[in-house]
């Protein structure tokens, strides 16, 4: 199974460098596009069995699977020029573009192409976020005109990349906002936590490594525990304790208001 990846940035590099390390495609199943020449000695340096090209028609024309991860403003042109040599009825494209709905990929992907029409494209929205670097992204799946077995050859695709959840497309925009920009959220909470560590007295790379170390600790109760993070806080509030004072100036100050307006603002 070919697969092409046209925008080898951050998202598209990722993907490419997590799948070439997985068990479904070898790096020479894996073709790399760019606008420059930086970027594809990036990719040749990530794994120099990649076949990698500024060309994005011939990398498609082979193709079993296209994931178009470029800008989202970038998307119309994208799929305007490798239109002509995309056979509907053979490939599946998977668009990780933020905000770009099937009604647009669709209304790109068919436009003008009468004898195209009668075949439906198998397209799937994909949200990753960058933890994809690590093989750790949460990443959302939602499906058009594909079959079970291409619902779960995608998902089994992501799946060695992190967790993928597959969705309403409805549901993408808060998917997003939760997961895609909430790496950048959950990023900013760390970042304060070390500001106030240093103001508390710890040097700034011994506040990181406590903050970093910490917050790890809070994830893995949660996932060993399987349980809710109120039951986990209540462990930690003492009556009358430090904790729950702490907690309180953080909800006076709009801690979770403040979160919830900003998932809110993201979609
Ligand atoms: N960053 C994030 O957290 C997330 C991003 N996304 C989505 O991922 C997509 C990519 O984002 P990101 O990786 O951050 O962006 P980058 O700018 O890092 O990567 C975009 C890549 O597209 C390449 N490119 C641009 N035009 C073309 C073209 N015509 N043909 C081939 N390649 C082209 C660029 O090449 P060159 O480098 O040579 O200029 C670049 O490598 C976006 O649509 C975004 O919405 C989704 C979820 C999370
Ligand atoms: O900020 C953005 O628009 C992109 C999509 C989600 C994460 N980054």
């Amino acid at each position: 199974m070919k697969i092409t990846i046209i925008g080898s940035g951050n998202m598209g590099g990722a993907i490419a460098k997590g799948l070439s390390q997985g068990s479904i495609f070898q790096a020479s199943d894996i073709t790399c596009t760019a606008q420059t020449d930086e970027t594809l000695e990036k990719m040749r340096n990530i794994n120099e069995d990649f076949n990698l090209t500024h060309d994005n028609i011939t990398a498609v024309r082979e193709s079993d699977l296209v994931i178009i991860a470029v800008k989202p403003w970038r998307v119309q042109s994208v799929i305007e020029e490798i239109r002509p040599v995309l056979q509907f009825d053979k490939q599946i494209i998977i668009s990780i573009a933020a905000g770009v709905t099937f009604e647009q990929l669709n209304s790109h992907l068919k436009k003008s192409i009468a004898s195209k029409v009668q075949v439906n494209p198998v397209i799937f929205r994909v949200m990753p976020n960058t933890a994809i670097e690590v093989k750790s992204s949460l990443t959302f799946i939602s499906a058009c005109n594909a079959s079970e077995d291409q619902i779960n050859l995608v998902l089994s695709i992501f799946n060695e990349l992190g967790k993928a959840i597959l969705i309403e497309e409805r549901l993408m925009e808060a998917g997003t906002a939760l997961a895609s920009s909430g790496i950048a959220f959950a990023l900013r909470y760390i970042r304060a936590a070390i500001e106030g560590g240093v103001e508390l007295g710890f040097y700034p790379k011994q506040a990181q490594e406590i903050v970093v170390h910490t917050v790890k600790g809070a994830i893995d109760l949660l996932l060993e525990n399987q349980s809710n993070p109120e039951a986990e806080i209540d462990k930690v509030t003492t009556p009358g304790g430090i904790t729950i004072k702490g907690l309180n100036e953080m909800e006076l100050s709009g801690f979770t208001s403040a979160v919830i307006r900003g998932l809110k603002a993201s979609r």
